[in-house]
């Protein structure tokens, strides 16, 4: 689908919205014990729906239902090829109702209607459909044995998982997390961002739909303290997969620590280099990967290129062309097609990024904003996650690798250099779990996403890497010596 709407008509469609309201545990809608939770449309302030949200009575419901799914085999002893059958059925539902999808990830989210419709919807539902049709071509393996034995390696899922979500890419997100989680025979409990339950919610209406087993998937509104930590706690929780801030990444192994040791599985935050060197080929070029690096999605981004670390031969020239682009860029009613930049998620959120900005303004809406700083300066050290632009002039391609090190995250990078050799030297000597050359941005589906440093923990979103965090390796050895022929034991 890539044929727009009007504002027009985009304004009719969430006027008509019909949102879920409550938490999906067990196959259904059902009303949670948690207090009432309003959710917001962040560009208006109005109210979309009052959701009744879990409480710790909830999740223990729905931990025990995901963990009788998953002992009963419904979905994880299934044949991967039926798996991947009903997940592409999903896929289907899921584009037969994209629009749907769109409109509501946008009026609750804020973000632009053009993103949900032609970035969003498209690489959620490619997300989900890439796992599904992975999962029956991964084999299993054999170990090196001597002729007596033979050790077979399985992967076998991990059990029961629970995704807690940011509200940046809501649907985006969700299917970073189950898209492999489901593929590999997880049951999986969801915690959406209290900012935005209401894509989550319906995609586990429609996965009922499309046959995925009751108990395999859940979605649980509410709070980070009410419902994140009670599931970051559970006994029967196997895993925790986590997108979000830092500090809240760290909160859940302090849980699991104190719990049953779950696996945690942490993407965080960034503070994300562009490195222009000396010799940088194409500035329209740069300038175009590095305004829609650092401004998409208003900068809500977890890999945004929030530092431009240029050097200073090209910093002029390269300058007027980002300035130049960036009047393309229009921030705006998120249900007008022609905007680029929607509303921030929050108020709360808004108060954050102006704080920085040292702007009094209210509104939803922050217009993109460009500061030259030192690179100990705290707005070229902290996560803004807004779009805010800080611009570092290095005297040196050297100097320009040494300050994008200097931050204590490492999710992403970029290197623009005509010279193979040395953007090559520089993208092996920066620590982030992904550096683009001469381009910008996270790789594709295929390409493993996460963070070095205090921007991640424990495993990879994306490619097969996703894969291997939602199944635990096991070994099976198995004696073929004959016992007639005396003592096995080694
Ligand atoms: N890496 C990323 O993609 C994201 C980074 N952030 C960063 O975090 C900052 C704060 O945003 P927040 O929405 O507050 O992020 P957050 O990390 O607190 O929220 C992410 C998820 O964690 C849950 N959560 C919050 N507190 C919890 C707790 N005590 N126990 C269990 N679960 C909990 C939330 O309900 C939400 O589902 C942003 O300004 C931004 O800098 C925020 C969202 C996404
Ligand atoms: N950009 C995808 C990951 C995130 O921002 O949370």
């Amino acid at each position: 689908m890539t044929d727009l709407l009007t504002h027009g008509e985009y304004v009719a469609l969430a006027a008509a919205l019909d949102p879920p309201r409550s938490p999906f545990i067990d196959g259904k809608y059902q009303r949670g014990h948690g207090p009432m939770m309003a959710t917001t449309n962040p560009a208006t302030g109005e109210e979309i729906a009052q959701i009744s949200t879990a409480s710790a009575a909830d999740v223990d419901l729905a931990v025990n239902k995901a963990r009788e799914a998953f002992d009963q085999g419904r979905w994880s002893k299934l044949d991967p090829e039926a798996r991947k059958e009903v997940l592409i059925r999903l896929c289907k539902l899921m584009t037969r109702n994209a629009r749907e999808l769109a409109v509501m990830e946008s009026v609750e989210s804020g973000k632009p209607i053009r993103d949900c419709e032609l970035i969003d919807l498209p690489e959620t539902i490619h997300c989900i459909k890439w796992h599904a049709e992975a999962v029956d071509k991964i084999y299993d393996q054999t170990a090196p044995t001597g002729d007596g034995a033979i050790a077979i390696i399985l992967r076998e899922p991990v059990g029961v998982v629970a995704a807690v979500l940011p509200w940046n890419f809501p649907l985006m997100m969700f299917a970073w997390k189950i898209g492999p989680a489901l593929a590999a025979g997880c049951s999986v409990i969801v915690k959406p961002a209290e900012q935005t339950s209401l894509t989550a919610l319906r995609v586990a209406e429609l996965a009922q739909e499309a046959g995925v087993p009751r108990g395999v998937l859940q979605v649980l509104p509410g709070d980070g303290p009410s419902v994140g930590e009670p599931l970051g706690r559970h006994m029967d929780v196997d895993m925790v997969s986590f997108t979000g801030s830092t500090e809240t990444g760290r909160r859940f192994l302090h849980y699991a620590a104190e719990s049953n040791l779950k696996k945690v599985v942490l993407e965080c935050g960034g503070k994300n280099p562009a490195v222009v060197f000396d010799d940088a080929e194409n500035l329209d070029h740069v300038a175009e990967h590095v305004v829609n690096a650092a401004f998409w999605n208003a900068g809500q981004n977890c890999s945004a290129a929030s530092r431009l670390i240029v050097h200073r031969s090209v910093k002029p020239v390269l300058m007027d062309k980002i300035t130049a682009r960036l009047r393309d860029w229009k921030t705006g009613d998120p249900l007008d097609p022609a905007n680029h930049i929607g509303a921030l998620i929050d108020a709360n959120h808004c108060a954050k990024v102006r704080g920085y900005l040292e702007d009094a303004g209210d509104g939803p809406y922050v217009a993109p904003t460009i500061f030259e700083v030192a690179a100990d300066d705290p707005k070229a050290r902290d996560e803004i996650f807004g779009p805010v632009l800080c611009v570092i002039e290095v005297a040196s391609n050297d100097e320009a690798v040494e300050v994008a090190n200097d931050t204590a995250y490492g999710l992403a990078a970029s290197i623009f250099s005509a010279n193979g050799r040395s953007a090559i030297r520089a993208a092996r000597d920066i620590r982030a779990g992904t550096v683009t050359v001469n381009c910008y941005g996270e790789g594709n589906i295929a390409t493993p996403f996460g963070g070095y440093k205090q921007s991640g923990f424990g495993g990879r979103d994306n490619g097969l890497h996703a894969h291997d965090q939602y199944t635990e390796v096991k070994t099976i050895w198995v004696d073929l010596t004959d016992p007639a022929d005396g003592d096995n034991l080694t």
